[in-house]
C-alpha cells in the first residue's frame, strides 16, 4: 500500500471484460471531468443528476468544466437525503432525462453521494432500455463504495434497495477535493464502509486504519490511500462476482442488521444515515458471531472500540428516538435480498478480516440476539 504520487490520479480498473471501466481518484478531477468524459465518449450530451447540497457547492464549476470540453448538460436537482431514493424521485429523473431529449448513447452523470448515485444509476439503466452513465461521487461513502460495482436502486416501505438493477457506469471520477465541503458526520459515516473492507478480508488494512484514522479524517495522502485501497478491494470482488451469486455478498457485512435499522427509522437521516447503520450492523455482526462461538469476544470488542473511537455509533441504543420491537426488526431482515427459500443469510466472521457467508441462520437465534441488544 504505497502513498499515491502527488498530482497524478490513482487509477483502479474494474475488470469486467468489454464493460471494464476506470476509477480515477485524486485532486481536481471534477474540474477535469469534461476532458476525461470527452476523451472516452466523444460527442455526448449529459444530464447531471445531483442534490441541493451538492449543487450549491459544486454544480456551477462542474457544468462549466463539461461545457469547456464541449459537453452540453441539463441539471436535475433533487432534495438531499435517503428518502430521495423513491419511486417519485425516480420518475422525476426519468422525466428530466427524457425532456432533455437525451439519446441512449448520451450520458447521465451522478454528481453526489450514494443516494444520487443509486437513483441516477437506476434511471440511466431503464431510460431507453439503458443509457450510459458516469459516477462523480462527492461523499466519502460514494467514493469508496457506492460509485463502484453497478448496484443501483431505490428503497420501498418494505426495505432498502428492494427495487433496482445491476448497471455498471462507464467511468468513476472521485475528486478528493470535493470532500472538503462534506459535513463531518457524513465523512464519518462513509468511514464505516472503509473499515468494512479491512473487516471483510484485509486485516492489515484494518490495523493500518486503527493507527492512521486521524490522518484519513484530516485529508492528504492517507485519505487518498484509504480511498484507493477501498476501491481496489471492491473492484476485485465485483470483477469476480458482478451479480452477487457468491462472495460479493461479503460486501454486505453489517448491512443485514444495518438496512433493517434504516427501514425501521423510516429512512430518517436525522436519526440514522446509511454508514451509521453499517457501523452498528458491523458491531452487531461481530457480537452475533461471538455469541454463536464463531469469533472471540475480544475481536468483537476490538471492532466496536475502533468504530466508537472514530465517533461512530455501535449499538441500537445509539439511535435517537426509539426503535420498533425485535419481531418488527426481524421482519425487515426477512426482506433482505440474500434470503433464499425463506432462510436468512448473514455475513459473519471468525475474527478481524475473516468474514464469511453464513446461510440458513436460524431466525430464532437472530430474534433472541435482537432482544438482547434491543434498547427496550
Ligand atoms: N450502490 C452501492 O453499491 C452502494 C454502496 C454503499 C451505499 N449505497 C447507498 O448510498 C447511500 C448513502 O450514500 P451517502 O452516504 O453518500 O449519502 P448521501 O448521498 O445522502 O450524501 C450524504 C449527505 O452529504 C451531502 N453531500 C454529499 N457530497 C457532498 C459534498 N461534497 N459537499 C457537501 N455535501 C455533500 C448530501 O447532500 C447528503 O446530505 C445509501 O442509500 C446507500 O444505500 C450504495
Ligand atoms: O456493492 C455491494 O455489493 C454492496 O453490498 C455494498 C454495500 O455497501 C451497499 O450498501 C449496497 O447497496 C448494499 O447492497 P444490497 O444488495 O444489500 O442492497
Ligand atoms: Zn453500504
Amino acid at each position: 500500500m504505497g502513498n499515491p504520487v502527488d498530482g497524478e490520479p490513482v487509477r483502479v480498473e474494474v475488470g469486467l471484460g468489454d464493460r471494464a471501466y476506470d476509477i480515477l481518484i485524486g485532486s481536481g478531477l471534477a474540474g477535469r471531468a469534461g476532458l476525461e468524459i470527452a476523451a472516452r465518449m466523444p460527442g455526448v450530451r449529459a444530464a447531471i443528476v445531483t442534490d441541493e447540497n451538492v449543487a450549491a457547492a459544486h454544480l456551477d464549476a462542474f457544468s462549466s468544466g463539461l461545457a469547456s470540453a464541449g459537453i452540453t448538460s441539463t441539471p436535475i436537482i433533487l432534495a438531499p437525503g435517503e428518502r430521495t431514493k423513491s419511486f417519485e424521485c425516480l420518475e422525476e429523473v426519468v422525466n428530466g432525462v427524457l425532456s432533455a431529449r437525451l439519446e441512449r448513447r448520451d450520458i447521465v452523470v451522478a454528481l453526489g453521494g450514494g443516494v444520487v448515485g443509486d437513483l441516477a444509476g437506476f434511471a440511466s439503466g431503464i431510460v431507453r432500455r439503458g443509457m450510459r452513465f458516469v459516477q462523480v461521487p462527492t461523499s466519502l461513502l460514494a467514493q469508496v463504495d457506492s460509485s463502484v460495482g453497478g448496484k443501483t436502486g431505490i428503497n420501498t416501505a418494505q426495505g432498502k434497495n428492494l427495487v433496482g438493477l445491476f448497471h455498471q457506469p462507464q467511468l468513476v471520477l472521485a475528486d478528493t477535493d470535493v470532500l472538503d465541503t462534506l459535513p463531518e458526520r457524513e465523512f464519518r459515516a462513509g468511514y464505516a464502509e472503509v473499515a468494512k473492507y479491512g473487516l471483510i478480508d484485509r486485516p492489515a488494512f484494518f490495523e493500518w486504519l486503527e493507527a492512521n484514522w486521524r490522518e484519513v479524517f484530516a485529508g492528504g495522502p492517507a485519505r487518498t490511500r484509504a480511498i484507493a485501497e477501498s476501491c481496489r478491494a471492491k473492484a476485485e470482488v465485483v470483477a469476480r462476482d458482478e451479480f452477487e451469486t457468491g462472495d460479493r455478498a461479503l460486501l454486505n457485512l453489517g448491512h443485514t442488521f444495518g438496512h433493517a435499522l434504516e427501514a425501521a427509522v423510516g429512512y430518517d437521516g436525522s436519526r440514522l444515515v446509511h454508514g451509521e447503520g453499517v457501523a452498528i450492523g458491523m458491531a452487531l455482526a461481530h457480537r452475533f458471531s461471538a455469541r454463536l462461538n464463531q469469533c472471540s469476544p475480544d475481536d468483537a470488542a476490538r471492532v466496536e472500540r475502533h468504530l466508537s473511537t472514530v465517533g461512530l455509533p455501535t449499538r441500537m441504543a445509539d439511535i435517537p428516538g426509539g426503535l420498533p420491537d425485535a419481531e418488527r426488526l426481524l421482519s425487515y431482515i426477512a426482506q433482505d435480498k440474500k434470503v433464499t427459500r425463506g432462510a436468512l443469510t448473514f455475513i459473519l466472521t471468525h475474527g478481524v478480516g475473516q468474514s464469511f457467508i453464513a446461510k440458513d441462520v436460524p431466525a430464532s437465534e437472530v430474534l433472541s440476539f435482537l432482544w438482547e441488544n434491543h434498547p427496550g
